[in-house]
């Protein structure tokens, strides 16, 4: 489904801010893996995800979505197949829009009130109604008035409104409250499941890492260090997870915003 072979990013080459972020990344993930990453501070996770969706051109290796070859496609032909949610709500949606010109710019209709049909904003309003979150009453509203969460659970209604081939997950729930996050995780969860779309999901929470998705995956120093699923991922506790760290990396583990997670 998705294969990453020997993928290195080197920033600044040649100069005092030379920074090594993916060293030599191999990744396979099979149709409807779910698989979450968790690693230190600077460890690659994001500019990983920026190599896959295309931020920029690895300086090594090649990117395979599907039967694509990915490595040169541009990043905006690849934003057709690959959905991306950050950690601030505020990307993903445009706050001068209302949420039903949002949703029609999700589903392909160009944005535009005069393409959408009866029958679209009867579905747009049944989606949104799932959400449970009561913003299929405020369709008229511009998404720039919604709260974080809410903005957060309507720009993964609109990256998956048409299930894309690839979801990243760039810890979205993470500048949320507490409950906020448990619930558009739990969406997250649903949506993933029910459309059996491929995902990876960063997040600071090791728990959620081991009990979310179907694979764990663990990063350090532009590498990945550990890579577990099945009974091996079942019988794995946090402190196993903190231990096979200072195992395989060396080092004791230096995320404080992990540690600090119960
Ligand atoms: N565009 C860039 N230019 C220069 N350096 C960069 C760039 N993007 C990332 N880096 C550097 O690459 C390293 C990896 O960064 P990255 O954001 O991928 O880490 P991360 O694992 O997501 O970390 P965190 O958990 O702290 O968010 C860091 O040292 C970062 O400063």
């Amino acid at each position: 489904m998705l294969i990453l072979k020997d993928i290195s990013k080197t920033f600044n080459p040649g100069t005092v801010n030379e920074k090594n972020a993916l060293n030599h990344v191999s990744l396979t993930l099979k149709s409807g893996d779910f698989a979450t990453i968790i690693g230190s501070n600077g460890a690659g996770k994001s500019t990983l995800f920026n190599a896959i969706c295309g931020d920029f051109m690895s300086d090594t290796g090649s990117i395979q979505l599907e039967d694509m070859d990915i490595t040169f496609m541009p990043q905006y032909k690849r934003a057709k197949y690959i959905g991306h949610l950050y950690q601030d709500p505020n990307k993903g949606s445009a706050p001068g829009m209302t949420i039903l010109e949002n949703l029609a710019l999700a589903a392909g209709k160009g944005g535009w009130l005069s393409h959408i049909s009866k029958k679209d904003k009867l579905i747009f309003k049944e989606q949104l109604k799932q959400l449970d979150l009561g913003l299929e009453d405020r369709l008229n509203q511009p998404v720039g008035l919604l709260s974080g969460g809410q903005r957060q659970a309507l720009t993964l209604l609109m990256a998956t409104y048409n299930p894309p081939k690839l979801l990243l997950l760039d810890e979205h729930t993470a500048a949320l409250d507490p409950q906020t996050a448990k619930k558009v995780l739990s969406l997250t969860k649903e949506i993933v499941e029910k459309n059996h779309i491929t995902t990876l999901m960063i997040t600071h929470n090791m728990h959620d890492a081991l009990s979310l998705g179907n694979r764990t995956i663990m990063m350090d120093n532009g590498k990945i260090i550990l890579d577990i699923e099945g009974s091996q991922r079942e019988n794995t506790t946090v402190s196993d997870l903190i231990e096979q760290f200072k195992e395989k990396s060396g080092n004791e583990f230096d995320n404080d915003r992990i540690l600090l997670t119960k």
